[in-house]
């Protein structure tokens, strides 16, 4: 099975969570890549597209967020999932997961995989599963027992 992880991180955490992601798909044998966004990933090939993002204001990264984020010290892409997704035909072609950091479970944390969830409703393509990893603080680090459980997540995905 070919995978293709894409992920949007800001401060590096939702970037360990797909490396752990990609640990778990391959202890299952799994073919995987783990591309940032930012630098446009194809998807020829792919039967299992995962898409991960940090959680910014309740949902996706903006324009308006990134730039939040690099006030907060962070090497901001200039562009992200949301984009990405906007960009591309209709119909995927391909399983589709999804994925977000916060830095709480709360109603009020919101959730970037919900998000990319949503956006692709609204194309008719479903997303099979989607998880939140916790971060402690904007910066990180990841929770004690998230990279484990990405790990386990992923291989449940294979
Ligand atoms: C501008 C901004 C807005 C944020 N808004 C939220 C939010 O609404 N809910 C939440 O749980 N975390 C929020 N966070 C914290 C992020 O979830 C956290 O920085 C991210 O998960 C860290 O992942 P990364 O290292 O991959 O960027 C926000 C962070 C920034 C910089």
């Amino acid at each position: 099975m070919n995978v293709l992880v894409i992920t949007e991180s800001y401060f590096g955490n939702t970037s360990r969570v797909a490396e752990a992601i990609a640990t778990g798909l391959r202890s299952r044998n799994a073919t995987v890549t783990v591309a940032a966004v930012a630098s446009g990933p194809a998807l020829d090939g792919v039967d299992l597209l995962i898409l991960g993002s940090a959680t910014h204001n309740m949902g996706l990264p903006s324009p308006a967020s990134r730039r939040q984020a690099r006030d907060k010290g962070s090497q901001a892409p200039a562009t992200g999932v949301a984009e990405w997704l906007e960009a591309l035909p209709g119909d995927l072609g391909c399983r589709v997961a999804a994925f977000d950091t916060v830095t709480g479970t709360g109603f009020f944390s919101g959730s970037a995989a919900k998000a990319i969830e949503k956006r692709l409703r609204r194309r008719s393509v479903s997303v099979i599963t989607r998880k939140s990893f916790l971060v402690t603080s904007t910066q990180g680090p990841l929770a004690d027992g998230e990279v484990d459980r990405a790990e386990q997540w992923g291989a449940s995905l294979a």
